[in-house]
Parts: C-alpha cells; structure tokens; sequence
C-alpha cells in the first residue's frame, strides 16, 4: 500500500478486513455504539475501555489506541495519558480526535496536554484544528466546526511540522499532511454532519487503517477517510436515504459489503 490511487484505498481496506485489528477506543459515549459498529463493518475489533486499572494491559493487546475526548471528564484524563504513553513505549500507534478544542479553556489544555504525548494522527474538524495550533481568528461553537477545512490547512501543516505527527481536517474535501506533503479525499456527502460522531467514528477507523501500515500514516489517514466517505455516497446512490437516520444504517451497510471493484471505482484521493 503506497500508492493515493484507488487501488491504495482498496489495498488498505483489504489489510483491514484480514487482519480485524483490535482498536482500543477511549471514546465519548456520544459515539461508542456507531463508533464500534464502524469498526466492525470495517472488519476490525472494537474495544471501549477507558479504566485508568486497565488501560496499560488492554494498550499491550490492542493494534491500535483511538482517544476523543468529546465527553471530556476529570475522571478519565488519567486513564487517556496513560494509555498514549504506553502505545508510544510499545511504538503502536495511537490517533487523538480533540473534539471541541477551543470551545473552553479546560478542553483546549487537555488537548494540548495530549498532543505533547506524541499522537500518530490527529483528526479534527476546521475549528478543532485551527485550535489546536492556536490560530488567530479561530473560533468554535462546542463540537461542530464553525470554518472550512481549507481554511485550516495552514494550522494542519504547523501541528504536523512541529509534532511530528500526521493531521486530518475533515471537511468537503478532507486535507491531510505531514507538515511537508497534503492529500485530499474528495468523498462523502455534506448530510454525513447531520450524524453525530460520524467524525468521531472516522478517526477510529483511521486507528484501524494506520495499525496495518504504521510506517505509512499519510496515506493510511487518507485512505481511511475515503472509504468511509465513499461508503456514505453509496448508500445515497443505491436509494432510500430519506434523512440521517437512513444515512446511518446505509453507511453501516455500505462500510461492511463495499466491494473492491466499488472502491477501485469510486475512491478519490488526490496530492
Ligand atoms: N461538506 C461536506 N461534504 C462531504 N462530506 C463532508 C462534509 N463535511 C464533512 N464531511 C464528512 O463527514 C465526516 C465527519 O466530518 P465532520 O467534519 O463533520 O467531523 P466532526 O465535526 O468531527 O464530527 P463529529 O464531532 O460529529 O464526530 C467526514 O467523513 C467528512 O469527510
Ligand atoms: C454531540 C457531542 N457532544 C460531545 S461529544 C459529541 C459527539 C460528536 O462529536
Ligand atoms: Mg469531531
């Protein structure tokens, strides 16, 4: 799996499919059921546990480690640190989703605490990245992104350079780099932001992808958000989406029976 063309995404989700990797989440509970049931139409192996008593053993077993911290408490903080710091000491990666930084000082410092535990990616909305790396003029409204993913790029490109780590800013089109090179994944449909933890999910599945392809985050990240974008316009091309609740059950359908002719077909990664 080197390539951004269609057959990178495909490669990617096949490798997901054959090997069901097992992704730890340390999730909001917004987003635990779609966020689990992504994962497992994705061929992968959710597990939600947040214990700070167990979140060391459960790192040592897991393929990958996700932490969104949308329904931030005192109580879990522990438990997120030290979940990142063993995933690093065991060089397994481990992706942040910094849900509503920048909606209030408590949320931005924890995530910046996080950040400076190494994340392999990070994925956010516009607002949530610009945030982040303490943009000028960025604003927020809680959880959803009040900018363009464009207008983030250059806050990606600053946290990636300075982190060394690979960011994600989902949006019409989703940017992702590495301080250096930008994909862009031109899939998905705008009703994906009428589904709560869509985003949430998303970043769990890129968890997934990376864990197969550790010495390739860039790409996996990209092919991550293309298969889950492209899964969503198909469920709208086969019919019978009314709203987001019907978006819902056929992005689920779609994740888990996409074939690899659909993926050769409809992919779009762009650098
Ligand atoms: N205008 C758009 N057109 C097409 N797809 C979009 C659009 N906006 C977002 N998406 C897709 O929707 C999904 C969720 O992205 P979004 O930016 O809404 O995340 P988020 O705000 O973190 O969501 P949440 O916090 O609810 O999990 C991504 O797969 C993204 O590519
Ligand atoms: C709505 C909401 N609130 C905290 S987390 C979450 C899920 C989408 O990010
Ligand atoms: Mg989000």
């Amino acid at each position: 799996m080197t390539s951004t063309s269609p057959s990178g995404t495909a490669a990617a989700l096949a490798a997901c499919r054959a090997a069901s990797p097992l992704v730890q989440c340390i999730t909001n509970f917004v987003s635990m059921d779609i966020m689990a049931n992504t994962l497992l139409a994705a061929g992968a192996s959710p597990a939600m546990a947040h214990s700070i008593a167990e979140v060391e053993a459960f790192v040592s077993i897991a393929s990958a480690l996700l932490i969104n911290v949308g329904t931030l408490s005192d109580g879990w903080v522990g438990g997120m640190k030290l979940g990142a710091q063993r995933a690093v000491e065991l060089s397994k990666p481990w992706v942040l989703d910094p849900v509503g930084c920048g909606a209030t000082p408590y949320r931005s410092l924890i995530c910046a605490e996080m950040l400076q535990l190494k994340p392999t990616v990070v994925r956010g909305n516009a607002s949530e990245i610009m945030a982040l790396a303490g943009a000028a003029g960025a604003t927020t409204r809680g959880v959803d992104s009040t900018a363009a993913a464009t207008e983030a790029l250059a806050a990606a490109k600053q946290l990636a350079a300075q982190h060394g780590c690979v960011v994600a800013v989902s949006g019409a089109e989703d940017l992702v780099t590495d301080g250096r090179r930008v994909l862009r994944v031109a899939n998905g449909v705008p009703m994906l932001q009428q589904i709560t933890a869509s985003g949430c999910s998303v970043t769990a599945l890129i968890a997934a992808f990376v864990s197969q392809f550790p010495q390739q985050p860039l790409e996996a990240t990209a092919h991550a958000l293309s298969y889950f974008g492209l899964a969503a316009e198909l469920a709208v091309s086969a019919g019978g989406v009314k709203g987001p609740g019907s978006l819902r059950v056929g992005l689920l359908d779609q994740l888990a029976t996409m074939s690899e002719a659909e993926v050769l077909a409809g992919a779009r990664v762009l650098e």
